[in-house]
This record gives C-alpha cells, sequence and structure tokens, in this order.
C-alpha cells in the first residue's frame, strides 16, 4: 500500500464561527420581474416561492417577482433552446437548460459569484485547503489527471494505486489469484461490504454497466440490517468458497461495515473457509480496517486517500476496484470524468455545464434550497444514479453554517428512480399538485445495440415510447409551469458514466460556492452515531439490570421503572421501553406480565442468567 505520510494527519477541526446568526429576511416574491422577448423571464410562481435574502444569498434578480408564466411562445421557446444549448462533441454530451426560466439579468448578476466559484475551484485543484473545518485538500478531479495533483508523490501514489488495481483485477479475473477451496479454481463473485460514499458509487456503476456475464458478479452488504446480510449470504450459498469479499470503508471504522464484516467472517468461519485468502480491504493507511487487514494477511489491500471523500470517492479505488472486476473499463471512465473536468473548468458560463447546472439549480431553488432535485434517467440501468446523487448533493450542500459562520440551513432535497416508471406513480403530483421541485430528465440516445432493434408496431419500437414518454413529461410538466434540465447522452458506457459522475461533482463544487459553503465535510451525520452509540451503551446497563433480577431466586420480573432507576436514568424510560421492546422481538428479553402496547403493565425478565456477567 502506497505511503500516505503526511497526508493522514488532519488538523484539528476548525468550528464553524456561531457567533452571527443571519436572520434570513423571508418574503413573498412581490416586485414585477423584467420581461424579455426571448427569455423565459415571466414565471408565474408569485407568492409561492419565499427567498432568503441573507448575505449569503440575496441576488438582486431573485428579489424580484417570478410573474406571468414560462415562456411558451414555440419560436422564443425555439430560439432559448438553442441558444443555451450546451453540447460536449467528444463525450456526446448535451445539456438544455432552456426549460428554466432564468433571465438574462439573472445570469448577468450571478456573474461575480461564479467568478468567485471558478476561482475556488480552481485553488482546490491546486492542493488549497477546500475543507479547512477538517483542514484538508479536497483531490477526487487529480484521480482521473494524476499530473494536477500538486505533489510529484501524489501523482505518483495515485498512478501506482491505478496500476496495482488493474493487475489485480486482471489476476483475479484470469484466476492467477484464485480462492483456496472453490471448485471453480476461480473468483465468480464479489460481495462488497460499505456504506455511504462506500457503496453508493458502486452499486450505481454496477447496476449501469456490469456486463449480463460479468467475470465476477457483484452484491452489497451496505448496511447493518441482520435479515439484509443473511440474505446477501444465502443468496451466495456455495459460491461463498468463490467470493471475493471486498471491504470499503475510508476511516476503517464504520459501524455498519465493521458488523458486515464479522457477519461475513462468522458465515465463512461456519463454512470452514479462511476469510483472509478472500478478503481485500480498501481504506486509508493505518486505520482499524488496514490494521485487521495486514495482521490477518489478507489477499490485497488498495488505499483510500486523505483527501478524496465517500461520496467524491467513485474514481479512487472504492469505485474502480469493484468496477474493474466486473470486467468494466475503468480506464474509460476515467477519460470521460477527465474530458468533462476539462470541460467544466471553463469560466464561460455558457460552456461549462457543470456551471449551467449549478446557475439552474441556484435559480430553481432560490439559491436557499426551497425546491426538489427530482432525478429521472429514462434508462433502467441509470437506475441508482438519483440514489447516487441524493448523497453526493445532499451530504455536501446540506449545511447549518456556512463558511463565514452565520446559519444558513442550506441544502437540495434529491430523489427519483426512472422513467417511464415513475410517470406511473408520482408524476400525478408533480404535474399538478405541490410545486416544491424541478425535474433533471437524463436521456439516452441509444435505445439498443446496433442491429438489434425492431418496430412492435409500425414506424415505433419499443424504444421510441421510452423517448416519447420523456419527451410528454417533459412538455406536460412545462405547460404548467414546472421547471426542467435534460442530460443527454449517446449511450451508457463507461465514459459517459464516468463523465456524469464528474459533471455532477463540479456543479456540487460551484453551487457550494455560489452559496458559500463548505461542500467537503459532513458534520451533521455525527450526531446520529452519537446518539446511536448512547442507546447501545443504555442497553449494555438494561441488560446487567435485568440479568442481575433474573438471577434472583425466584426470578424478579420488572417494570420499566424498576429497570429506568436501577439504570439509573428514569429520564431514558421511554428509550429503555423501546430497548426491552426489541429484545422482547428477538427472544432475549421475556414479558412476564402485560404487553408492549401498555407500557406501563409490563414486567420482563431475561430468559437466562448469566452467573459470568454478573460477577464480571
Ligand atoms: O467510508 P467510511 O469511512 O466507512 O464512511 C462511510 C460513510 O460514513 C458517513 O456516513 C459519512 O457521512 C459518509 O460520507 C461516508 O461515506
Amino acid at each position: 500500500m502506497a505511503a500516505l505520510s503526511g497526508l493522514c494527519s488532519s488538523s484539528p477541526s476548525l468550528k464553524p464561527k456561531h457567533d452571527r446568526v443571519v436572520i434570513p429576511l423571508f418574503r413573498k416574491y412581490s416586485l414585477a420581474f423584467p420581461t424579455r422577448s426571448n427569455s423565459c423571464s415571466k414565471l408565474s410562481v408569485a407568492g409561492e416561492v419565499s427567498a432568503d435574502l441573507s448575505k449569503t444569498n440575496s441576488v438582486g434578480v431573485l428579489k424580484k417577482a417570478k410573474q406571468g408564466g414560462l415562456e411558451k411562445d414555440p419560436k422564443a421557446l425555439w430560439r432559448r433552446y438553442v441558444d443555451w444549448l450546451y453540447q460536449h462533441k467528444e463525450l456526446g454530451l448535451y445539456l438544455d437548460v432552456s426549460r428554466i426560466g432564468f433571465s438574462d439579468e439573472f445570469v448577468a448578476e450571478m456573474e461575480p459569484r461564479f467568478h468567485a466559484a471558478f476561482q475556488a475551484i480552481e485553488d482546490l485543484e491546486k492542493g488549497a485547503i477546500a475543507n479547512p473545518d477538517e483542514g484538508r485538500m479536497v483531490g477526487h478531479y487529480w484521480l482521473r489527471n494524476a499530473k494536477l495533483a500538486p505533489k510529484p508523490f501524489l501523482q505518483v501514489q495515485i498512478e501506482k494505486t491505478l496500476d496495482a488495481i488493474c493487475k489485480f483485477a486482471d489476476d483475479v479475473i484470469s484466476g492467477k489469484i484464485k480462492p483456496p477451496s472453490s471448485p471453480e479454481g476461480r473468483f465468480t463473485q464479489i460481495l462488497s461490504v460499505g456504506i455511504g460514499g462506500s457503496a453508493l458509487g458502486p452499486q450505481f456503476v454496477a447496476e449501469a454497466l456490469a456486463p449480463d456475464n460479468p467475470p465476477l458478479k457483484i452484491r452489497f452488504i451496505d448496511n447493518t440490517d441482520p435479515g439484509g446480510i443473511d440474505h446477501q449470504i444465502a443468496q451466495l450459498g456455495p459460491e461463498l468458497a468463490s467470493t471475493l469479499v471486498i471491504v470499503i470503508s475510508k476511516s476503517g471504522g464504520t459501524p455498519e461495515t465493521r458488523n458486515g464484516l464479522l457477519e461475513v467472517q462468522k458465515a465463512f468461519r461456519e463454512a470452514g473457509l479462511d476469510f483472509s485468502k478472500q478478503g481485500v480491504a480498501i481504506t486509508q493507511e493505518n486505520s482499524l480496517l488496514d490494521n485487521t487487514a495486514r495482521i490477518e494477511g489478507w489477499v490485497a489491500r488498495f488505499p483510500m486517500f486523505d483527501w478524496v471523500g465517500g461520496r467524491t470517492s467513485e474514481m479512487s479505488a472504492v469505485g474502480l476496484l469493484p468496477a474493474a472486476l466486473q470486467g468494466i473499463d475503468i480506464r474509460e471512465m476515467l477519460v470521460g470524468a477527465s474530458m468533462m473536468d476539462n470541460a467544466t473548468r471553463s469560466s464561460v458560463l455558457k460552456d461549462n455545464p457543470a456551471a449551467l447546472l449549478a446557475l439552474c439549480w441556484y435559480w430553481a431553488c432560490d439559491g436557499v434550497g426551497s425546491k426538489d432535485m427530482v432525478i429521472l434517467p429514462y434508462k433502467d440501468s441509470l437506475l441508482l444514479f438519483s440514489r447516487y446523487l441524493q448523497q453526493l448533493v445532499m451530504e455536501s450542500l446540506g449545511k447549518e453554517f456556512d463558511l463565514d459562520g452565520n446559519r444558513v440551513n442550506q441544502g437540495i432535497s434529491v430523489y427519483g428512480n426512472k422513467g417511464s416508471t415513475d410517470q406511473h406513480a408520482y408524476i400525478q403530483q408533480l404535474r399538478e399538485g405541490v410545486h416544491n421541485f424541478f425535474v433533471t430528465f437524463i436521456e439516452v440516445l441509444r435505445d439498443r445495440p446496433p442491429g438489434h432493434d425492431w418496430e412492435l408496431e409500425p414506424g415505433v419500437t419499443c424504444g421510441d415510447y421510452l423517448f416519447g414518454m420523456l419527451q410528454g413529461t417533459r412538455s406536460a410538466l412545462y405547460a404548467n409551469d414546472r421547471e426542467s434540465v435534460t442530460v443527454t447522452v449517446q449511450e451508457v458506457t463507461p465514459r459517459s458514466v464516468g463523465a456524469l459522475v464528474a459533471l455532477y461533482e463540479r456543479a456540487v463544487g460551484l453551487y457550494a460556492s455560489l452559496v458559500n459553503i463548505n461542500a467537503y465535510h459532513q458534520p451533521g451525520v455525527e450526531a446520529g452515531k452519537k446518539a446511536a452509540g448512547e442507546v447501545l451503551a443504555l442497553q449494555k446497563r438494561v441488560l446487567a439490570v435485568l440479568n442481575e433480577a433474573s438471577c434472583k431466586d425466584p426470578v424478579e420480573p420488572l417494570t420499566l421503572e424498576e429497570v429506568a432507576e436501577r439504570c439509573h436514568a428514569p429520564e431514558d424510560i421511554e428509550m429503555i421501553y423501546k430497548i426491552i421492546e426489541h429484545m422482547a422481538a428477538n427472544d432475549r428479553a421475556l414479558i412476564a406480565e402485560g404487553d408492549c402496547g401498555s407500557p406501563n403493565s409490563l414486567k420482563v425478565f431475561l430468559g437466562e442468567c448469566n452467573l459470568d456477567e454478573l460477577y464480571a
């Protein structure tokens, strides 16, 4: 594993300054918006949308009314379409922003912010501490063009890791590296254990790009749900013996991932298999996971770099190793991402698709997340794009404080599955119901590989229907003043998927600058983890109290109040009730009297007395 010296140490977290809280001046739009003949300047959301006019989010034009409805004149709309259409020729990617109603005045007013955003991302790429709270550089762009890395040793790390991934994948696929006791004599399955950024990218890419018969099939354990874990292991059945288990965790200490690993190791023991001969770790050097893998002598270890965040790690070993093992061309993914990176470095708004996206988001969401982003790929293989983007966008943009310490509660909510399927689920509400969203259509032009298409009715293919559904929904929504963006790609290929990932990574980075927040930390995630730890600590005390009562002769069933009192936690009685309810449902506590529907009637005890525990 490449050395990470000098990069693993993070400086102490710099807390945001909370001394100055800006109270946003929420107000209804009421002023007239200047009308333009060839733009969609006549928006009809007056009275519906509030804007945060705080220092960080105020844009003069956003104070003005979005009145009169979106542009509906077909000729003017076509001019707008042509005028704003972005095309990346080599990638075969288009971005249509014509169905977002921003005006030229708005674009002009946003210009200084974009200049600042372009500068910030340029600095980031040059190695600035772009994640100030964690004192970290943010280097996911270097992963697809190592020459951009600000230090030669970083370039070497990136290139060496990529070569190691390719070599390892080739050796596994060819059977040079093989499991010790599989009848097939080679690995046939991957079981990926990881969560959040250590799962969502690999899941999205597997769904999008894995061939129908990959050299290794992939499954995921991305939770601490015992039922889900059992299901994955049961599905593997005897193929557990030919399963390569990839444990992915940047920190190397995420509880869900650790639990997944322990459960899988137990399954290996029960099957008489040696886990170490089938385990691979992807993690930061010297993390708990890294040390475990090293000490136990796992098959391989790959590094996660300090300067790559979980949600932007798809082009690191996290995304590349599982993809390569499935026979996906990872160098093509990197090429696509790199080409998109080049395009999105442009400081000319119209030539920069990520900036155009960020502009649309700002307009549609008033710079304060007032609307949700609905992602609708009209392609089954892109089903998981919205889930992947959910973390990328929401964990990056969903922040309480801005970079100056002002409370801003930023974010944009993301959801969606795929079209046309969702037309039969929630598009009804999008068309006619609460107007709290904008849509991003993802269009894929190629329906099937050449030579496989056929007309299921005269002149019409199955793909024509899908195309018609997308266009119809886009038009129907627009007719009812629902805005949308359309991203079009020729095909779902490693290159276009790499480009899509890079497009959204950059759009998120730029948008974060527009609203002045740190996109690269996630302080809010800690609260839930800490609270979960406290629940488990309380459960241990409850168990000890119940054990003591259950070791008495005769056994002494306890009421909830008695348990809470003996735990010295009367204020936690509700949580104690939930703990006991959960234990009872799993046969780990027995109900002597009453039932869980009437908490005050409950009396509980443990089925067995644990003397070791009692005298521990
Ligand atoms: O890769 P890991 O360290 O296991 O982290 C997995 C996930 O943990 C947390 O929930 C973070 O908020 C995510 O950003 C991260 O992707």
